[in-house]
């Protein structure tokens, strides 16, 4: 007999199985490509860099505000958060909010509008293989990368 104590679908943290997602994924009212969830993503970018392919990054490199501004389009985005820089063109499917609220931070420091929408989310932690590069005067707490 059924135990009406147990839930009967799956708990919303089995959105972490295996398997690429097959299905597409709703957040709020944006509908992200089978295949591009946060998990997609997480396994992406654990096996690879994915920092737009410009080879071998010197990720501690001292990347100009200028330089960070010529980034500013959807085919090649960089954006800066809490001094670090990341290419985030590869990102911007996978991105639960949606790509169309990402354009205004292409090619700026995006750490206030970051935290404004979403300061509990770990993006140092989500975007670390896309790194290329860190803002002027960044000082480096973690010595872990
Ligand atoms: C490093 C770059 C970014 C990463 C890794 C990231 C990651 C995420 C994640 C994981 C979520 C889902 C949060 C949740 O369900 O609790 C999300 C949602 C969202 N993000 Fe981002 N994001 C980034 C940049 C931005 C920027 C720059 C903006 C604004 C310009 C933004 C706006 C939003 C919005 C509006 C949502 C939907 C929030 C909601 O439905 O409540 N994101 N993002």
């Amino acid at each position: 007999m059924d135990d009406p104590s147990r839930p009967r679908s799956a708990p919303a943290s089995a959105g972490t199985h295996a398997k690429p997602s097959t299905t597409s994924q709703s957040v709020g009212k944006i509908t992200l490509r089978p295949g591009y969830s946060q998990m997609d993503w997480l396994r992406r970018s654990k096996r690879e860099r994915v920092d737009g392919g410009v080879g071998d990054v010197d990720t501690r490199r001292t990347i100009s505000l200028e330089e960070l501004r010529r980034h500013n389009t959807r085919n090649d985005c960089w954006i800066g958060l809490r001094g670090r820089v990341y290419n985030l063109t590869a990102y911007v499917e996978y991105h639960p909010g949606g790509a169309a609220i990402l354009e205004r931070s292409f090619g700026t420091d995006a750490t206030a509008l970051f935290d404004k929408y979403h300061k509990w989310v770990n993006g140092e932690y989500i975007m670390r293989a896309t790194q290329v590069g860190v803002m002027p005067g960044f000082i480096d707490d973690d010595e872990s990368d």
